[in-house]
């Protein structure tokens, strides 16, 4: 009801003179007291109006009447109605007998008195008999839940141990039976009986159990040690979460190496971890079972963490990690203080050199932790190194980096050898690996290094038959069967904390990808300073434009063109908030200079300072040189062409969309540049190309 009514209904009652309400609240004191004092009041105005004192009894039997009304109502116990109703009569048989015999004697005020005393005890009683009633029918109704419920628990309980009797030939002795939260099933508790009965024979018995208790596609009935080997633990779905589609958790706060990364569900809905801390990690999916959706799971896992610095090596052209990369670089994103958002992963590779660069400076990064930090482990008394935000961990990621373990190619071999080196000797040292495969398990799990490094194992399987062996991916479990994971995105993981079971990984959109890059911009560490040294320039330099201007070749122009090697995406530009010149300047400087505080001062490097940390390209310089954002377009154009060059027209073609510059305009300042050795020419007449200083022959 509104205030307003409320407030209505209230000048109403007042308007037609006092009210009698028969549900108003008493104690047993205030009860007796506006009992008696009532009484006390009909009998002396009564007394003095000559009042006939049979009113008073009509007044008594009335508030007999309306009380009792208003106690069922509201469901008073007998007992409550009965002593309210008696407490009316009382009053009102007193109050005639004083009325007739005068109220202001002595007997009328002490009688008056014992019967407010009477009342006030016996609605002390009723109150308190009405408060236990209350928790009587609470404890009732929760006696009656839980025999419901351990009613089903029950049930439950001897359906099972008929089952496994009549399936595995076991008699079990059921301990418990826990309903899960999620609605999605239940497990049992039971202890084997003696005689030799292990958890393993009901394990390899899972699909027969499921069979026989009917349970719909994709639910399974897995049995898994219990508190001790005499014990079972038997997880029966009932409703096969697997087949629906869950999008990445949209809370992308914080996460920790050390509390574990979330890669996906159960099938009893809760989410599983990937602990990577000492573990590498294996994931097979073919082609089409989501294994580059769950790739971009797990770069979301690492990218929310505040102590991983992931690489990624994708020799695909880097599609793995592009969509943590580009829309970052391309200043699709952008933060509230206006400054560059980081991008999602630290370092991309695509390419054979650049996977190379990264494998050697992974290597150099353990070696030099191990001697770099040694005061530190014998502080702590530890051989493990202490990752932090301070000291990051680095997650190699390498997609269908199996099948380049697997690759009899020579070059790729020198590839391989160095992923086997960095999971060899970095484990301590805060360096692992997530190696995705197509399906080439056989040969890479017979690698002694992957069979016991890797332990952390996911197989997708999406319906996929061929080349899932789940028996070499899970040694020991029983009863995995890939038709039981027929959807897309679902499989089996199990990790040295886990065992090998159902699971799903959650489906991941871009503009999710987009949401977390720019939430955890903040958040990725830098490298320390120790292992920067070691990696040195190679890193430093990984987001040079020379190094990423492939990176920009992906992006597709608005036409859908896909322009040549080494042009800028100069209508990708033109749809930011900014003008396009600004992006374009801003984007450039900050891209490329001393990119995300990974490489000193430019000004400092150009004038020899900062020795050991390598140096940028420094276009920040260029601000004050270059006035024109047209004209710093053309130089980062003349600069992402590389050792190979360009010409006047290729860079006049590239900057009219957004600038309208023209190809006299360009000619003018390549002369310039010339004139003050930024570029060279190479070659003569129609091949004359124009070359960065930085890339000539020689530099
Ligand atoms: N976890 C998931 N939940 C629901 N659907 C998914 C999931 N993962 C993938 N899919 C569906 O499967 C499709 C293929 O996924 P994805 O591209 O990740 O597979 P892939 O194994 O990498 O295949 P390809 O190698 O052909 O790219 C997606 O477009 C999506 O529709």
């Amino acid at each position: 009801m509104s205030s307003t009514a409320t407030a209505n209904k209230k000048k109403q009652r007042q308007g037609s003179g006092p009210v009698l309400d028969w549900s108003a609240g008493h104690g047993p004191v205030t009860g007796a007291l506006s009992a008696t004092t009532g009484a006390f009041a009909v009998a002396t105005t009564g007394a003095a109006t000559a009042m006939p004192p049979g009113w008073a009894l009509a007044v008594g039997a009335a508030g007999a009447l309306g009380h009792t009304i208003a106690g069922i109502r509201v469901r008073n116990a007998g007992r409550t109605l009965a002593t309210r109703a008696a407490s009316w009569l009382v009053g009102a048989g007193w109050t005639t007998w004083a009325m007739t015999h005068g109220p202001l004697t002595w007997a009328a005020l002490g009688s008056l008195a014992t019967i407010g005393v009477g009342i006030g005890a016996a609605a002390r009683s009723t109150a308190l008999y009405e408060e236990a009633r209350e928790d009587e029918a609470i404890a009732v109704e929760q006696r009656q839940i839980a025999a419901g419920l351990s009613a089903e628990r029950r049930a439950i309980a001897a359906e099972w141990v008929d089952r496994i009797q009549r399936v595995c030939s076991i008699t079990v002795r059921v301990v418990g039976v826990e309903m899960w939260e999620t609605g999605a099933g239940f497990s049992i508790d039971a202890e084997l009986p003696p005689g030799g009965a292990t958890w393993n024979k009901i394990a390899g018995e899972s699909p027969r159990l499921s069979a026989d208790a009917r349970l719909p596609h994709g639910c399974t009935a897995t049995a898994s040690p219990g508190i001790h080997q005499g014990r079972v633990i038997i997880d029966v779905t009932t409703v096969n979460v697997l087949e629906e589609e869950r999008t990445y958790p949209a809370d992308y706060g914080p996460l920790s190496i050390h509390t574990g990364i979330p890669w996906g569900y159960r099938t009893n809905a809760e989410e599983i971890r990937a602990y990577l801390r000492e573990q590498c990690a294996l994931i097979v999916g073919p082609t089409g079972s989501g294994k580059t959706n769950m790739v971009h799971d797990v770069l979301a896992g690492f990218a929310r963490a505040e102590d991983v610095l992931t690489w990624v090596i994708d020799l695909n052209a880097g599609s793995a990690g592009l969509p943590w990369v580009i829309p970052a670089l391309s200043g699709e994103l952008t933060r509230e203080d206006g400054k560059p958002v980081r991008p999602g992963v630290d370092w991309l590779a695509g390419s054979y050199d650049e996977a190379m660069t990264m494998l050697d400076a992974a290597v150099r990064v353990a070696k030099q932790r191990k001697m770099g930090y040694q005061d530190l482990l014998s502080q702590r008394n530890t051989d493990l190194l202490p990752v932090s935000a301070k000291i990051p961990q680095i997650m190699l990621v390498i997609d269908e980096g199996a099948e380049i373990l697997a690759s009899p190619d020579r070059q790729i071999r020198k590839l391989a050898e160095k992923i086997l080196e960095v999971i060899r000797i970095a484990r301590a040292m805060g360096l692992r690996t997530v190696i995705t495969a197509l399906g080439a398990t056989g040969s890479v799990l017979s690698n002694l290094m992957i069979r016991r490094e890797a332990k952390v194992r996911v197989a997708l399987t999406g319906g996929e038959t061929e080349g899932m062996d789940l028996s070499k991916m899970f040694p020991g479990a029983r009863g995995l069967r890939v038709d039981q994971a027929p959807h897309k995105g679902a499989g089996f993981m199990g990790t040295p904390e886990s065992p090998a079971a159902l699971f799903k990984a959650w489906r991941i959109l871009p503009n999710q990808i987009r949401e977390i890059t720019a939430a955890t911009s903040d958040r990725h560490p830098l490298l320390d300073d120790i292992s920067a040294k070691a990696a040195g320039p190679a890193y430093a330099r990984r987001w040079d434009a020379e190094r990423t201007a492939w990176m920009r070749d992906q992006t597709v122009t608005d036409d859908g063109d896909t322009p040549s090697p080494g042009t800028l995406r100069l209508s990708a530009l033109s749809e930011q908030p900014e003008s396009p010149e600004d992006a374009l300047a801003r984007r450039f400087r900050e891209e490329i200079d001393a990119q995300f505080a990974t490489v000193a001062d430019p000004h400092a490097i150009e004038s020899g300072g900062g020795a050991d940390r390598p140096a940028g390209l420094n276009l920040s310089a260029l601000r004050e040189e270059q006035d024109s954002p047209a004209q710093q377009a053309a130089l980062a154009a003349l600069l992402a062409a590389g050792p190979g060059g360009t010409g006047a027209s290729a860079i006049a073609r590239a900057l009219a969309d957004a600038f309208g510059t023209t190809r006299q305009t360009v000619v003018g300042w390549l002369k310039a540049w010339m004139q003050d050795g930024t570029a060279v020419r190479v070659g003569e007449g129609t091949k004359a190309r124009y070359v960065h200083r930085n890339h000539a022959p020689g530099a």
